[in-house]
């Protein structure tokens, strides 16, 4: 079984509170979205691997610890997903990133993939698959599927808000994928919708209601 975490860090807490409130617009939405990401990546890379460099301070000769190189990828999952990619580029700037475009039908909240294009070594890096929302699951699990088809090895899904159907849609069908979120909501409405959510996080991104 996967591990589930939620980030319980109090900027990370109080930072989702501004984008849960209704009254907040698209510029801060997307901006304080992204400040999630930042903090939510800051949080789960304490276990990179770092190896030692010899430099040369003002001082003299000195062994210090670099990142050993562990090649990163963020894969959003389109279009919310983007909405988290440039948060998490600031802490990694050198990580590649890969997009899966995924729609989920109003009625039947089946996920409908549309989009996929990711850099060429996929199978050779961690990869950290973003999406505000996972609630039934279903475009987390097919984008998970998307990867794992194209050879991808090792990933975790990080969210903003989870469903605890959704949690334990993707624990089952990926048993090796950690999950990551900054909350684990109460439930998924009649409507589809995660409660007390956020809304539609795709459209609150980019306005389009
Ligand atoms: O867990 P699920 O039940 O599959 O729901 C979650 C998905 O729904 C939203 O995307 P949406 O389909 O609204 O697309 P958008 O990002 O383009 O708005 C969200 O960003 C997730 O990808
Ligand atoms: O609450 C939800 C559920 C799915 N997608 C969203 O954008 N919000
Ligand atoms: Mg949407």
């Amino acid at each position: 079984m996967s591990k589930f975490q939620v980030l319980n860090h109090p900027l990370i807490q109080h930072k989702l509170t501004i984008i849960r409130n209704k009254h907040t617009g698209t510029k801060v939405f997307r901006e304080v979205a992204n400040e999630i990401g930042e903090l939510m990546v800051y949080e789960i890379t304490r276990d990179l691997p770092l190896k030692e460099i010899e430099i040369e301070t003002p001082m003299g000769k000195s062994k210090q610890k670099v990142l050993a190189g562990k090649k990163l990828a963020v894969i959003p999952i389109l279009r919310a997903g983007l909405g988290m990619v440039d948060g998490v580029l600031e802490l990694i700037p050198a990580a590649k990133v890969g997009h899966i475009g995924m729609y989920r039908d109003e009625k039947t909240l089946k996920p409908h993939e549309y989009f996929v294009k990711l850099p060429s070594d996929i199978d050779e890096r961690e990869l950290f698959i973003v999406d505000p929302m996972l609630a039934t699951g279903g475009s987390a699990n097919m984008a998970i599927e998307a990867l794992k088809k194209r050879g991808a090895k090792h990933m975790r899904l990080v969210v903003l808000v989870a469903a605890p159907e959704g949690v334990k849609a993707v624990q089952e069908a990926h048993p090796d994928v950690d999950i990551y979120a900054a909350s684990l909501d109460e439930k998924i409405t009649d409507s589809g919708y995660i409660f007390p959510g956020l809304g539609d996080a795709g459209d609150r991104l980019f306005g389009t209601k």
